[in-house]
């Protein structure tokens, strides 16, 4: 990678106490942290990963389906465990056998027709997901989480995360599963750093050891992670690896 720039010089000074105790896997969100706003693959981040994860675990952790986090991951070459829809699924190694957390499942069934009676909405990728629903932002979030909760549905909730609306499980999300993954790769996960853009990723950001937002998330996502990158998308994504390598602040593989 080119010599780290002037600016990112104050972020790596506060990174450097954590050169006592080096991360050692990295958990990054894709869409919004990845890709660019049209959702392109960000050349700075393609760069970093292809960079990086030779020397270090980068699991992908996504709303999307597995499918496409599953692909994602062979073509950036992660070469490590994937999450997939908001934490529902587990993949754990490529060609490995996906856990799968679902069992809010016919409670999500029937709170998806109570959605259908009230608001018009479109559902993504439907012949594609377990354990997740996504929809189309053309719905009133709020008034869509009122009726949820009003309908006496415990189990689930609705998350924006600012491609899609998802109806997931209340207790199931990309900090649950974090926390699988970090069983499987037999560290804490503490060990980790998260890197994220959305709602979707806060509870990742808490079950980290050290979180990131990228410059383009929303203030209330800001608020939740322990640094907040002047870079956005991509570049963001690059520049958090780009501090935490030149601060020491990394275990990486020779
Ligand atoms: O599926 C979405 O809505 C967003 O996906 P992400 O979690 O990779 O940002
Ligand atoms: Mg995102």
């Amino acid at each position: 990678m080119s010599e780290i720039s002037k600016e990112y010089s104050e972020l790596v000074t506060r990174l450097l106490p954590h050169r006592e105790n080096p991360f050692l896997a990295i958990i990054s969100d894709i869409d919004g942290t990845l890709t660019e706003d049209d959702r392109s693959l960000s050349p700075p981040a393609f760069q970093a990963v292809l960079d990086y994860a030779k020397k270090i675990p980068i699991i992908l952790a996504s709303g999307n389906t597995l499918c496409f986090t599953r692909t994602v991951s062979k073509v950036l070459r992660t070469n490590a465990p994937v999450i997939a829809e908001n934490g529902g699924i587990v993949l754990p190694e490529y060609d490995g056998t996906p856990i799968v957390n679902d069992s809010f499942l016919p409670e999500m069934n029937q709170a998806i027709m109570v959605l259908k009676e009230h608001f018009e909405f479109e559902i993504f990728d439907s012949y594609d997901r377990k354990t997740d629903i996504a929809f189309s932002k053309t719905l009133d979030v709020e008034k869509a989480r009122n009726l949820i909760s009003g309908s006496g549905f415990s189990e689930i909730s609705i998350v924006d995360a600012k491609y899609a609306i998802h109806l997931v499980g209340k207790k199931v999300n990309k900090g649950t599963a974090l926390s699988q993954v970090a069983e499987i790769l037999g560290i804490s996960p503490k060990n980790f750093v998260a890197i994220g853009d959305s709602a979707n990723d806060i509870e990742m950001f808490h079950e980290a050891g050290l979180s990131f937002a990228v410059g383009n998330a929303p203030d209330f996502v800001k608020k939740e992670a322990d640094i907040v990158l002047e870079e956005k998308f991509g570049a963001g994504f690059a520049q958090a690896l780009l501090s935490l390598d030149k601060a020491g602040a990394l275990k990486l593989k020779k």
